[in-house]
């Protein structure tokens, strides 16, 4: 976690921009301008529409982390967002990781995954990488992600491979803890026979799993995932947890505020990270200075700008409200 922490303290920014396209945030001609190139170079017309969306993806995010790179110290792509058009979009999301950390960016993958244990160890080759004959067994790391996302249903045994394979790479994991959704509620508040919550139970399971992992600023290589719309038991959890680091989704477009996660901090304002997906690559649209007839590399240069805007805007208002 040490890496995060210093480059927040070197852009002075607790934020991190979400990369979650979709058909709706990316500007349609922008989509559209990849017609021809698309159709010249696919075999199988059926594949069309993903290829171009796909390829749209990628130029819009390569706006997006372009025009806040020198302002966030991280990026967030969501992998459900390009699985979602296949394995066009499987390979922007490398792409885009990849294009991030050139841009000098901490790459956060939002994966979620969560298995038994030798399923996990597949899946903690997001972290470990591929083992390549080729090279002499030298990994090779086609993912691009310096943390990911982890379910912690599955209990210790579902971990122990991303926190084995997050040591050996120098990388992090973040696990689901308390999440920004109306329906956890439904899972994480149930009492337990022994007192607490379900959560709380998560969230010291997920401080142990940290134990062996402190890093020079006094938090572990194991963090934790804690909505943006829950500020008291954030606050709670803050105290709970103290060598936990936090990924807060859940600002903006879900209610969060700065003023509901400030006490998600620790005392010298670190300990936490704030998301903002939507309401960063899709601030183009509430500009008012989108216009059909605009051309592609104009619709890229608001996007662009609109982001950017949006960005430092979120900036501000974490400083303001966590630097007190
Ligand atoms: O509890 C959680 C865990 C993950 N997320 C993810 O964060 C972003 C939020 O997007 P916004 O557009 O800023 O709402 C998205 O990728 C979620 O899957 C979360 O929201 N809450």
């Amino acid at each position: 976690m040490d890496r995060l922490i210093e480059a927040i303290e070197n852009a002075q920014n607790p934020s991190v921009v979400g990369l979650d396209p979709t058909p709706a945030l990316v500007p349609p001609q922008v989509v559209a301008s990849f017609a021809d190139e698309v159709r010249d170079s696919v075999e199988d017309p059926a594949e069309i529409p993903a290829a171009q969306l796909a390829v749209a993806y990628f130029e819009f995010n390569r706006t997006i982390i372009d025009a806040v790179a020198d302002i966030v110290p991280a990026v967030k792509p969501q992998i459900a967002m390009y699985e979602a058009i296949g394995p066009a979009g499987v390979d922007v999301y490398t792409m885009t990781c990849e294009y991030a950390q050139q841009q000098g960016l901490y790459v956060l993958g939002d994966i979620k995954r969560g298995d038994i244990g030798s399923t996990a160890a597949a899946y903690a080759g997001h972290l470990s990488g591929v083992a390549n004959a080729d090279s002499g067994n030298e990994p090779f790391d086609p993912w691009h992600e310096d943390a990911v996302t982890v379910n912690p249903y599955l209990g210790t045994d579902g971990i122990t491979p991303f926190t084995d394979a997050a040591a050996a790479a120098d990388k992090d994991i973040f696990v689901l803890v308390r999440t920004s959704n109306p329906s956890s509620k439904e899972l994480q508040e149930l009492d337990l026979a022994d007192g607490g919550k379900l959560y709380e139970r998560v969230a010291d399971l997920v401080e142990g799993w940290g134990s062996g992992s402190i890093g020079r600023h006094g938090y572990s290589r194991v963090g934790a995932v804690v909505g943006a719309t829950h500020p008291e038991e954030g606050a709670a959890l803050r105290e709970r947890m103290p060598h936990t680091f936090f990924l807060v989704p859940g600002y903006g477009a879900q209610g969060g505020t700065a003023a509901g996660v400030a006490g998600m901090f620790d005392a010298d304002g670190s300990g936490a990270i704030v998301n903002s997906s939507r309401g960063i690559i899709g601030a183009w649209k509430k500009t008012g200075e989108y216009r059909d007839d605009m051309s592609a590399n104009e619709a890229l240069a608001l996007a662009a700008s609109a982001a950017r805007k949006a960005a430092q805007d979120m900036r501000d208002d974490l400083r303001v409200n966590v630097y007190r």
